[in-house]
């Protein structure tokens, strides 16, 4: 009864006391003719049950004062609660009649009656107002017959009526063992109408519903939907809880880890390790989306244990994000002058180089937003193209970073792996520029051409991505999965070919052809830079050694064999460390270098002068190749087995030179009766054409006259003089065509002791472009036809 208002008549609360008079009884029970109404606000009193009701109504309290002890009263709801003095019209009529149990005088004035609901009655007319209501009623006989289905309908009024109760949580307890008491039907059905929460107007129907059975099949239907509600409300609220539950679970288990972390002395540590990567974060000026990226992982970070694998990843992931320099650059040094300097103090010669190199940085100057094209610097080891890279750096003030890519197959080098995966890292690019520490370095691609292809995906496209100033300024690595801007980069390739390098990559790239250096310019840059470099390296003084320029002479020529200088470098490093050597010994006497002493240093000459011998018998030739290594001579053996007159060729050699070889061999034949050749020669002999150092890959149009010329030698039986060269493309019709690389292959040429060298009248201006120095010493001779050829090449 907590919360009770006292506002005239409400029901208070509904109890049982036992079965309602049963049918008879409630049809039996002597009502008088006229009794005083009592009007319920809210409520409806059913028979079978006992009210509490709190009165505070002027006529109401008048009435109850004016009942004698077990008076009978008519409880009759009022169609709306708001009316304060109901008259016949505001009330319904029907009604139940109740004895007076008990009278309690409230404090304030106000009445608690307690009623016991004895019969259902109906208004015959009211027969007076003042001070209350007043009517003739009659009592209502009630139908009810104990058939099978009114057995069922009880049966599941009292099943579905105790899990309703069992749902409700404001009703009192006691109400299920009420109902378990109750055996009369329709004893029953008022007992769950007054204790269901129904409206007014529903409980009035049930009351006035005297056909037990149809009473029973709506108590039925008002319970089945009261038992819908009651589940949903209580699966909501379930499922409420359960989400409550999750979330303090796993509080719980958070405020268990902390303690479990204190005790080991971890959180500490833990948490200013948080701090500290979220300081570092914030402080790093990436991009937005990074850093909010980043703040997303420390977020989960934080609720990891600190032995997960997980915090480990995430961890070295955020130190990547923190240490990756997204803003600091470096700032060009665009002074033309000074970057002029700069390349003619690390470089000799090589003015053509430098020359396009200065035209880049003037126009960077000029125009500093501008997509500059990518250089790319082909050319035989040792020339220099690192070191141009490295002054490039200096002159303009930027870092410098080198990555080879000879042997790379993998996608995932350049790009680096997906973070799923185990050790996963990013690419090599990231890497470097995390070294280095700026965004704007200049960049080194070496070995451009030694770029592989497997089924990791193809690194050559990855690298056209990073190399595209469309897309590099988002270019995105798989470990960072964030776009990291390389446009500020200044990339730079090297490669000793371009053939090799995948055509997209080569197109992107300006290239910059640095040919094989003379004997003289190795000689120049030998003084100049590389003797000085490597005294001071061997931590010798000036004054102790003096490299005579003869002995440098026999080093670039008995010593190394090469177009760049890198071997040279060595070799004079390897004297300077036996200068050493005898300095640290305790000898104070200056080294004095020549070409005499210096077998007793490098130990004999390794390149022997082998021309005469290998050309002393008919079927050799020397022809001329361009090789990585620069340029060099190569001998064209041939030789002749019985058979039947059949070409085979051996040495590495690829399609190209193989059909220039069938092209020779034809010409031979056509011509056979003018070189005046047996036609024996060619019904039972077998011809076998190889190209020696096997191991080595050749191909090329260029060895066409070489081996026409071995061949023809053999048939003639007339060896070829020993100091003569040739290098030419030949025709079907005995013509010869230009080739290229002249400049290397004269070089190696001269180096290996050639005296005249025979080229093709289309190459006539090509060497005239070439330094006086390659060409100084040698003869050369110029051919249209192969038949030319055939008059400058044989001894006698
Ligand atoms: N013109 C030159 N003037 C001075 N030094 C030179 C010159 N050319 C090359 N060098 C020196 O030769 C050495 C080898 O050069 P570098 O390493 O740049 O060769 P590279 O062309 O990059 O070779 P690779 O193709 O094998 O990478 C370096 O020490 C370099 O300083």
């Amino acid at each position: 009864m907590k919360n009770m208002k006292l506002v005239d008549i409400v029901n208070l609360d509904n109890y049982i006391v036992g079965d309602s008079p049963d049918e008879d009884e409630e049809g039996t029970f002597e009502l008088p003719d006229t009794i005083p109404l009592l009007p319920l606000r809210g409520t409806v009193a059913f028979p079978g049950t006992v009210m509490p009701l709190a009165i505070g109504r002027q006529s109401s309290i008048k009435l109850v004062e004016d009942c004698p002890p077990q008076a009978v009263l008519g409880l009759v709801a009022q169609k709306s609660a708001d009316i304060e003095s109901p008259t016949g019209q505001d009330i319904y009529r029907i009604g139940t009649a109740a004895s007076v149990l008990k009278v309690i005088k409230m404090p304030q004035g106000t009445i608690n009656l307690i009623a016991h609901g004895v019969c259902r009655f109906k208004i015959l007319e009211i027969v007076g107002k003042e001070p209350y209501l007043r009517a003739r009623v009659e009592a209502l006989p009630i139908r009810s017959r104990m058939t099978k289905k009114m057995r069922a309908l009880v049966l599941n009024a009292r099943h579905a009526a105790e899990r309703v109760f069992a749902l409700s949580p404001n009703l009192p307890e006691e109400a299920s063992v009420l109902l378990e008491n109750v055996q009369d039907p329709s004893s029953l059905a008022d007992f769950i109408a007054a204790t269901l929460n129904l409206s007014v107007s529903e409980k009035q129907q049930i009351l006035e519903q005297t056909n037990v059975t149809k009473r029973l099949e709506n108590i039925n239907r008002k319970l089945a939907d009261q038992l819908e509600v009651l589940e949903l409300s209580n699966k909501i609220h379930g499922q409420v809880r359960e989400s409550i539950d999750k979330s303090q679970r796993e509080y719980f288990l958070q405020e268990e880890l902390k303690a479990i972390q204190a005790e080991l002395g971890q959180t500490d540590r833990h948490t200013e390790e948080l701090d500290q990567l979220e300081e570092r974060i914030l402080a790093t000026k990436m991009s937005k989306k990074a850093q909010a990226e980043a703040l997303r992982e420390l977020d989960r970070m934080s609720r990891l244990p600190v032995a997960s694998p997980e915090y480990g990843v995430i961890r070295s992931y955020l130190d990547w994000m923190c240490e990756l320099p997204w803003s600091i650059s470096t700032e060009d040094k665009l002074d033309i002058q000074r970057a002029e300097r700069v390349l003619n103090k690390d470089h000799y010669g090589l003015e053509k180089v430098k020359k396009r190199i200065i035209e880049f940085l003037a126009v960077r100057k000029l125009n500093p937003k501008g997509k500059s094209p990518i250089l790319c610097f082909v050319g035989p080891p040792g020339v220099g193209k690192t070191s141009l890279g490295k002054s490039i750096a200096r002159a303009m003030g930027r870092n410098f970073i080198r990555i080879s890519l000879g042997g790379i197959r993998d996608e995932a080098d350049i790009r680096g792996h997906r973070r799923t995966y185990i050790g996963a890292l990013p690419g090599r690019i990231l890497q470097e520029l995390r070294k280095t520490g700026s965004r704007n370095p200049v960049f080194m691609l070496d070995e451009l051409d030694k770029i592989g292809q497997d089924f990791h995906g193809d690194p050559a496209s990855a690298l056209l991505e990073v190399l595209d100033p469309q897309q590099n300024d988002t270019f995105t690595d798989h470990y960072l999965d964030q776009p990291f801007d390389l446009s500020d980069i200044m990339f730079i390739g090297t490669a000793n070919y371009t053939e090799p390098i995948p055509e997209p990559l080569l197109d992107r790239m300006e290239t910059i052809e640095l040919p094989g250096y003379t004997q003289g310019e190795k000689l120049k840059i030998a003084t100049k830079y590389l003797v000085p470099r490597q005294i001071k390296e061997n931590g010798l003084k000036k004054n102790q050694i003096n490299i005579k320029p003869e002995a440098i002479d026999a080093m670039i020529d008995k010593y190394t064999r090469e177009a760049g200088v890198r071997n040279l470098e060595r070799t004079i490093a390897a004297v300077c460390r036996s200068v050493a050597t005898r300095i640290a010994k305790g000898t104070s006497r200056k080294a004095t270098i020549g070409a005499s002493n210096l077998a007793k240093i490098l130990g004999p000459r390794e390149y022997e002068p082998e021309l005469a011998m290998r050309t002393s018998t008919p079927g050799v030739a020397t022809g001329l190749a361009y090789t990585p290594e620069g340029g060099e001579i190569l001998f064209v053996e041939s030789a002749q087995t019985p058979g039947k007159g059949e070409l085979n060729l051996t040495g590495q050699i690829g399609e190209v030179m193989k059909e220039s070889a069938q092209a020779a061999w034809s010409i031979i034949k056509a011509d056979a009766d003018k070189l005046g050749l047996d036609e024996k020669l060619f019904s039972d002999f077998d011809y076998h054409v190889h190209v020696p150092a096997g191991a080595v890959p050749k191909d090329g149009p260029s060895a066409g006259c070489a081996i026409y010329t071995s061949l023809l030698s053999l048939l003639q039986g007339r060896p070829i003089k020993p100091d003569v060269a040739m290098t030419g493309e030949i025709t079907l019709k005995g013509l010869v065509l230009p080739v290229g690389g002249l400049k290397e292959k004269i070089i190696g040429a001269k180096r290996a002791g050639i005296k005249t060298v025979i080229l093709p009248s289309r190459n006539r201006k090509d060497i005239k472009d070439l330094p006086k120095e390659a060409t100084q010493g040698i003869d050369f001779v110029f051919v249209n036809k192969v038949t030319s050829l055939v008059k400058m090449v044989f001894k006698n």
